[in-house]
């Protein structure tokens, strides 16, 4: 190995986090090499969000389809994955081909290479026999991996991630899913409206556990309509596979059986093997613990998934905006979590930002707890089939101001973006009660929900 390319900034990883940052650094005139192993972009464009919701759109045409029937005559419905599959090659991902991405980078001054990156000490990063020093720093933005929990004989069988599931062209008959989290539900769903029968196997006692148990409740009853089986509070204890498919036993001592098996169950952060031990940070750590500038140690930066502040894309490109504005000495607002926002893509969508009641309550907050159902509300009767849903509002009494809210129904991720602003503007509660909601629009489920505060 020859001598050290000397450079201003090298980011390890071009998933959306490192993507944006290594782009704008690049463009603000910084010497930045940019080090992605697999496909530039990530797992968002080829495995996770566009190709995933590109699934959802098709599997919620279907839907809406058969809701045809006493609204607004017949409807024959055949469902045929192809067209789906052809655009998730053909217009989400080009077949797995991310020429246009890096083009768009290198296009930005940015200079790319395709390999493993390895940290070797501060400020040193090196790719096979290459190797670079970073005069401004490294950015970690390494993403995550499926987590495939060590159940008895589940390694070696040739189950599914949301990987396998994004790419086939043809559709099981039956699947069994490990994991009734985002990833899950969306993924059953979609199948289950293509005529896949499906059992979601979730540890927790509901599926979804992480927000409202209302928005458990929803989804389980949206899920349970399309035909899917929900299994709460069990384990898989043993899987095993032949040609006739997956055997999965459960802890309570019942066998379930699929064509195939999807697992679910969470995002571990890619961090082993990346030399962190060279700067002096624990490889063995769950996640890369950052900063309010997104610091994790001395002219290291971690942006996206890997610092675990939550898997989801906007907060990759959030965080990448907080490092990329402190490398550059732009200051601006440091990184504030208190009004994260996350949707699942189900059918009713599930939106929700900040705390949950249970968080708020955890917190020692005077919670106060508004909530309205959407079917009762103008819109949601008009709309009839498919109007599930419902607004909750939680609020902190002794300062006046949302804390966390959820909204959840055909529209709840963009009902989101009301709710979204109020918390993160801490808008008062009192001018949310005096806002007027425009007649009949789903959003105005969020009047009445501040109304019953
Ligand atoms: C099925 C699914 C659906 C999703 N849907 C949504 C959604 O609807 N909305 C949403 O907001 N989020 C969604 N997400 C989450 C979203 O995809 C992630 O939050 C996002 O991709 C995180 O970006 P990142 O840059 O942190 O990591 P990643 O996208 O994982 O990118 C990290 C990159 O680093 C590369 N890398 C790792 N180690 C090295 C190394 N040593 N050297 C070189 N390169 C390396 C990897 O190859 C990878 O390309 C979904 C995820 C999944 C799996
Ligand atoms: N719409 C979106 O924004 C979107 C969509 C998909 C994924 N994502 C991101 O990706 C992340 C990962 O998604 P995910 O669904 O894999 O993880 P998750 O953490 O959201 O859910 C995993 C579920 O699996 C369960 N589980 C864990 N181990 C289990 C076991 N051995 N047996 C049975 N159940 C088990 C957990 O209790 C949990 O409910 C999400 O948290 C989210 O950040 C976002």
């Amino acid at each position: 190995m020859g001598e050290p390319q000397q450079v201003d900034v090298v980011v390890v990883g071009l998933g959306v986090g490192g993507e944006e940052a290594a782009g704008r650094l690049a463009q603000a005139g910084l010497d930045v090499v940019g080090i992605e192993h697999t496909l530039v972009g990530g797992e968002c464009p080829y495995w996770g969000c566009i190709p995933t919701k590109m699934m959802i759109r098709a599997g919620n045409a279907l839907a809406e389809a058969r809701r045809i029937p006493g609204l607004a005559g017949n409807a024959q419905v055949q469902p045929d994955w192809a067209p789906v599959a052809r655009r998730i090659r053909e217009e989400a991902t080009d077949t797995w081909d991310d020429k246009v991405a890096v083009d768009r980078f290198t296009g930005k001054g940015g200079h790319f290479v395709r390999g493993r990156a390895t940290i070797t000490g501060p400020g040193r990063v090196k790719v096979d026999d290459q190797e670079w020093t970073a005069r401004r720093g490294i950015v970690i933005a390494t993403g995550t991996t499926a987590v495939i929990p060590p159940v008895d004989g589940l390694a070696g069988t040739p189950y599914w991630t949301n990987r396998e599931v994004v790419e086939t062209e043809t559709l099981p008959a039956t699947l069994l899913v490990l994991g009734g989290g985002a990833i899950g539900l969306e993924l059953a769903q979609v199948l289950a409206r293509f005529g896949v029968q499906i059992t979601i196997i979730e540890g927790s006692d509901r599926i979804l556990a992480m927000e409202e148990p209302e928005s458990s409740e929803t989804a389980a009853a949206a899920l349970t309509a399309d035909g899917i089986k929900i299994l709460t509070g069990v384990r898989a204890q043993h899987v095993s596979h032949s040609t006739a498919g997956f055997a999965v036993t459960l802890s309570d001592g019942s066998t379930v059986t699929g064509e195939r098996l999807l697992v679910a169950t969470g995002r571990a952060a890619r961090l082993g093997g990346l030399g962190l031990d060279t700067i002096g940070l624990d490889p063995s750590a769950r996640f890369l613990a950052t900063d309010e500038w997104m610091r994790a140690g001395d002219q290291v930066w971690g942006v996206g998934d890997v610092t675990g502040n939550g898997a989801f894309t906007h907060m990759a490109m959030y965080e990448a905006d907080v490092a990329v504005r402190d490398i550059l000495g732009q200051g601006g607002p440091p990184a504030d979590y208190h009004a994260k926002p996350r949707v699942t893509f189900t059918d009713p969508e599930i939106g929700a930002v900040g705390m949950t009641e249970k968080e708020a309550r955890d917190a020692g907050l005077d919670v106060q707890v508004g909530y309205t159902s959407l079917p009762s509300s103008s819109r949601g009767f008009i709309h009839g089939p498919g109007n599930e849903g419902f607004v909750k509002v939680i609020a902190d009494r002794s300062r006046g101001v949302l804390v966390g809210a959820t909204s959840a129904g055909p529209a709840g991720g963009e009902m989101l973006g009301a709710l979204a602003v109020a918390v993160k503007a801490e808008v008062p509660v009192t001018t949310l009660q005096a806002t007027i909601w425009a007649y009949p629009t789903f959003h105005r489920a969020i009047g009445e929900a501040l109304r019953s505060l």
